[in-house]
């Protein structure tokens, strides 16, 4: 394990000599092996080694005998030691976000601020790691333009993050920790069924290492190769850009269909993420691969005029050569649009629509009703008019639809179209054309532990079937 470790910091030239490394330490085994490796291996590494540990006040007493813990292994070792106390809950309430993410921001807020040009922040991320976020990210649909798995080294603040232990597993991390005597402090949550990761790791994890035990470094492989594949395409495209661009400001960005269409997929495809990039700023959307597929259809059609709106008021827009990204102000979207709570609900016009949460298992979908994974709702959800150019991601179908398409299929009367109702997510994705289609998106699965109920009554006639 040693020698592989040491060979792994050198392939990725993790270390410099003279860097100070602040060694991430939440006193479980992966971060208490991390250092005390490094922490051994400071004389033949030439670096300085220090500990350092993010109290999230989040478990109680458990929490704090970690901070406890790790302060007296440091003080026994003589190892520099550092400790950060943050507000989670406050800063989860203050930015709507869950704890678990919460608590990751803060921590890397506070790594940012520790290093510099001549220092690493280490985390004890391990090969099982690499494979469960993977296989997870796959799973769950992330954009296959994003990073690819977990880093071994990536840039943070002036300084940097590295992942040394990437190519070993957490069985040979046990092991150490056995043969140093370390006798690490165990988070009860790990074991929790309510973590994704927690049942990737139970579930999947084991079956994979039967097929085979090496999977951890085909993996690992595969996130450094499709990462470099990535970096390469994603610095071509940015290359390629400026020569498609007709006009570019903060809120607008327009390029020639024309110079676009001769460019290849991969590199169409980048090229639209980065103009998305540019525009949302740091509040990128993780969906916007679904917005780059129907931007991408518009483009490539010969002749195929039109609009598609995307997330947060940006709109795309085809009028033959000119392919416009704009932002567009709230009232000129939509006529109609409030936000249904959760549980609560709302009235418009002829239609009701309820939304309630339940834990029961055995639901079915009444012709009335969608029902969702709360988990991966993205909340708020609005109850809208249709737009010009509406799209879904139909349930059952690839590809996606056109809502005015799906009138006309369903036989829904001109006169009734305007006041038809979508739910429609943070996103803009429509997850529901009440009593007529259904989304893929946020759809119920084995694991789904709250569903989302949404339930709608009609007042005057039923849609024809
Ligand atoms: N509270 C914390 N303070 C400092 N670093 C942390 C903290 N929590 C996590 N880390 C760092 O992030 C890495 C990954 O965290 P994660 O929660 O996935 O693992 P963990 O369950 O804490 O396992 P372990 O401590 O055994 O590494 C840890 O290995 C550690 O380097």
């Amino acid at each position: 394990m040693r020698s592989n470790v040491l060979k792994f910091i050198e392939k990725h030239k993790l270390l410099k000599e003279g860097q100070t490394i602040f060694v991430a330490v939440s006193g479980g085994p992966d971060s208490m092996a991390l250092l005390h490796f490094l922490w051994e291996h400071r004389t033949i590494l030439k670096i300085n080694v220090k500990a350092v540990h993010v109290h999230h006040h989040l478990r109680g007493d458990e929490a704090d005998q970690d901070a406890t813990y790790i302060e007296r292994y440091c003080l026994n070792y003589h190892i520099p030691y550092m400790k950060k106390d943050v507000d989670v809950r406050g800063y989860a309430k203050q930015r709507n976000i869950g704890t678990q993410l919460a608590a990751r921001e803060l921590r890397y807020q506070w790594f940012e601020e520790l290093v510099d040009e001549n220092s690493r922040i280490a985390t004890g991320h391990h090969g099982d790691d690499q494979v469960e976020t993977m296989i997870m990210m796959s799973v769950r649909g992330r954009n296959p333009l994003k990073a690819v798995g977990i880093p071994a080294f990536r840039k943070l603040g002036h300084g940097a993050i590295i992942r040394p232990f990437l190519g070993i597993t957490k069985q040979e991390i046990e092991h150490y920790c056995n043969d140093v005597s370390i006798v690490p402090r165990r988070d009860s949550s790990n074991s929790s069924r309510n973590y994704t990761r927690n049942r990737f790791r139970e579930d999947l994890l084991p079956f994979l290492k039967r097929e085979n035990p090496n999977v951890h470094l085909h993996m690992q492989r595969q996130q450094e190769w499709c990462s470099e594949d990535q970096q390469f395409l994603m610095e071509l495209a940015e290359e390629i850009l400026p020569t498609l661009m007709l006009s570019k400001n903060e809120q607008n960005v327009t390029i020639s269909q024309r110079a676009f269409t001769k460019i290849n997929m991969p590199l169409q495809r980048r090229v639209i993420h980065l103009i998305l990039n540019y525009l949302y700023g740091k509040n990128s959307p993780s969906t916007n691969f679904i917005h780059i597929e129907q931007v991408l259809h518009m483009m490539n059609r010969e002749h195929m005029n039109g609009e598609h709106y995307l997330p947060n008021s940006f709109l795309f827009r085809r009028d033959y050569d000119r392919c416009q990204f704009l932002k567009i102000e709230q009232e000129t979207l939509v006529q109609t649009s409030e936000e249904l709570a959760i549980p609560g609900s709302i009235a418009l016009g002829d239609w009701f629509i309820r939304a309630h949460v339940t834990e029961e298992q055995d639901l079915n979908e009444a012709d009335n009703q969608i029902i969702l994974d709360l988990e991966q709702v993205q909340l708020p959800l609005t109850i809208r008019q249709v737009l010009p150019h509406d799209r879904m991601l139909c349930r059952g179908m690839s590809g996606s639809k056109k809502i005015r398409r799906l009138f006309i299929d369903r036989k829904v009367a001109h006169n009734e179209r305007n006041d038809w109702p979508l739910v429609v997510d943070k996103m803009e994705n429509i997850l529901w054309v009440p009593l007529l289609h259904r989304s893929r998106v946020a759809n119920v699965n084995r694991n789904t532990l709250k569903r989302l109920v949404l339930t709608c009554r009609r007042q005057v006639v039923d849609v024809e079937d």
